[in-house]
């Protein structure tokens, strides 16, 4: 009995383990009021529109930080399958590019004429400060995992039975909610984990930061785009 609980102590991943140390700011960014107004259906249309323009500009910047670490794990990476998963994420990107486009002239958005906000372009800096080649793979990889996470739980309890999300944002919804984008999220989870397991206590505590400043950043985000 005393062994099974070990081996379910141990099954569980560093990831798993600060996410429960820090469930408060993680709940915070993934049952932010703006989603939860998604998922009420009381969302006011005029911070959808801010979020889908900001979130624009944020992906923009986000495909070469999914890059930067594809790069890394061609350096870096003790498996080669790790290569393949930031692809299929860079894949995803193109046609999540593409998507903003669509759904933006469909809100009336202007994409052309959007500056970023301030919290918007802080966030993006932050990125290109994990970008260099100082940056470890294991930091670089549990921001990535953190990143997306944050968008798989959020819009993922925008879909569920309970739900009451308008109908004209269920789209939105289904692009970080779907079932694929959670394995997606699951894949990134297993690679930090693996990498966490062998990292040194000073990456470790990195990685821990990086983590919580995502977390943060996210937070931010969803503030500025409530108004
Ligand atoms: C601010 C923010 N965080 C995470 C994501 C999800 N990743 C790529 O789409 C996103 N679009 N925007």
């Amino acid at each position: 009995m005393e062994a099974g609980l070990e081996q379910l102590a141990e099954a569980e991943g560093t990831t798993a383990t600060w996410l429960k140390k820090h469930r408060l700011v993680y709940t915070a960014a993934t049952r932010h009021p703006f989603i939860l107004s998604i998922r009420d259906g009381s969302i006011d249309l005029n911070s959808f529109k801010r979020w889908l323009g900001q979130d624009y500009l944020f992906v923009r910047a986000f495909v070469p930080f999914v890059s930067s670490v594809l790069l890394k794990a061609c350096h870096e990476s003790d498996n080669n399958s790790d290569m393949e998963v930031f692809l299929s994420g860079l894949a995803a990107l193109n046609d999540e590019i593409k998507w903003f486009k669509k759904e933006s002239s469909k809100w009336g958005v202007v994409l052309s004429s959007i500056a970023p906000q301030k919290v918007n372009e802080d966030y993006c800096r932050f990125l290109e400060s994990l970008m260099g080649p100082n940056v470890e793979y294991t930091v670089a990889i549990t921001a990535l995992w953190a990143i997306e996470l944050v968008y798989q739980q959020s819009f993922a309890h925008c879909l569920e039975e309970a739900s009451r999300t308008p109908l004209e944002l269920a789209e939105t919804c289904q692009r970080w909610g779907n079932e694929g984008f959670g394995q997606y999220c699951r894949s990134l989870q297993k690679i930090a984990d693996r990498r966490l397991l062998r990292a040194t206590s000073e990456e470790l505590k990195k990685a821990e930061a990086t983590l919580l400043r995502v977390l943060e950043h996210e937070v931010e985000f969803w503030n500025m785009s409530q108004g």
